[in-house]
């Protein structure tokens, strides 16, 4: 089967503020392609543009110039209720806040963007509790999320990002909010769908640590791509391998790689 791109984005620029005055490039024609079942990390210091690049990419924001394809479609192109169509049938997203409905049943968050697109209840079924299974969390199926663990929590909203079986599956500082032990549980599960599924995954991320679990890094500074790196043996190695370049940008970044890599030995 041939590779297919899943993001083309060519020459983006995202321009806030006035016509000429206070003018600020969050990105700055910013060119990439990602292939399907890549794992992508965009990494950057704090106001480098990744969050404005994530959002453009899933539709949230629209680019002030260049253009952006997922799975074939220019969505810069589309009208606001295309986007949502779009969003919620080819996206899955991943955030720091688990975001999931309280009076809802683990089942029932899973099922809902399946509920949303008018599927035939069995069809629903089927799929919810085949997600429920990968992701280790059926047994929890009738729990409501105040209930269950943080970890347990996360699964179920990673469960219901992929249970559409989306081309692309965005995540925002994922491991974020998690402590090290459910932070790696999710990166583990993350890697294991991009690896055995073959999902796409662009997560932004500040974390060296989590960044290891991609297969390629983007850096960001200033709104404009500046480095990227592949990883190419194993994941310690990509650890420090990423640590070195974080190290290359600032000295505040450095003194934070200094820090990780003095830790590289308990975590890596
Ligand atoms: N709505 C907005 N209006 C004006 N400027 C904005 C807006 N959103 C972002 N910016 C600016 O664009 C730049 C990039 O912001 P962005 O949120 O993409 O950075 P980031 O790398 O995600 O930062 P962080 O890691 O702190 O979340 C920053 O200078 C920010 O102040």
């Amino acid at each position: 089967m041939a590779i297919k791109p899943v993001i083309e984005m060519n020459k983006v620029s995202k321009i806030y503020g006035g016509k000429t005055e206070n003018q600020v490039f969050a990105l700055n024609d910013v060119s990439f392609t990602m292939q399907e079942g890549e794992f992508i990390g965009i990494m950057g210091a704090s106001g480098s543009g990744k969050t404005t690049l994530l959002n453009v990419v899933s539709t949230l924001d629209h680019p002030t110039e260049g253009t952006v394809a997922i799975a074939g479609t220019d969505i810069t192109r589309m009208k606001a209720r295309e986007l949502s169509d779009f969003r919620a049938q080819r996206l899955g997203f991943i955030f720091q806040e688990f975001n999931l409905l309280d009076n809802l049943t683990v089942y029932e968050n899973v099922a809902l963007p399946l509920s949303l697109q008018d599927l035939p209840v069995h069809q629903i079924m089927d799929r919810v509790g085949k997600v429920l299974e990968q992701l280790g969390i059926a047994e929890l199926a009738d729990k409501y999320p105040a209930t269950i663990s943080g970890g347990q929590r996360q699964r179920t909203a990673a469960a219901r990002a992929i249970v559409h079986e989306p081309a692309l599956l965005l995540g925002d500082e994922p491991t974020g909010s998690l402590d090290t032990k459910n932070a790696v549980g999710l990166l583990e599960q993350m890697k294991r769908l991009n690896e055995q599924q073959q999902i796409s995954i662009l997560m932004v991320t500040h974390d060296a640590f989590s960044a290891s679990y991609c297969s390629r890094i983007l850096f960001i500074q200033d709104g404009r791509l500046v480095q990227e790196l592949y990883r190419l043996g194993s994941r310690e190695a990509f650890y420090k391998q990423i640590l070195n370049v974080l190290g290359d940008y600032g000295a505040a970044a450095a003194e934070a790689a200094a820090k990780e890599l003095s830790a590289v030995e308990d975590r890596g």
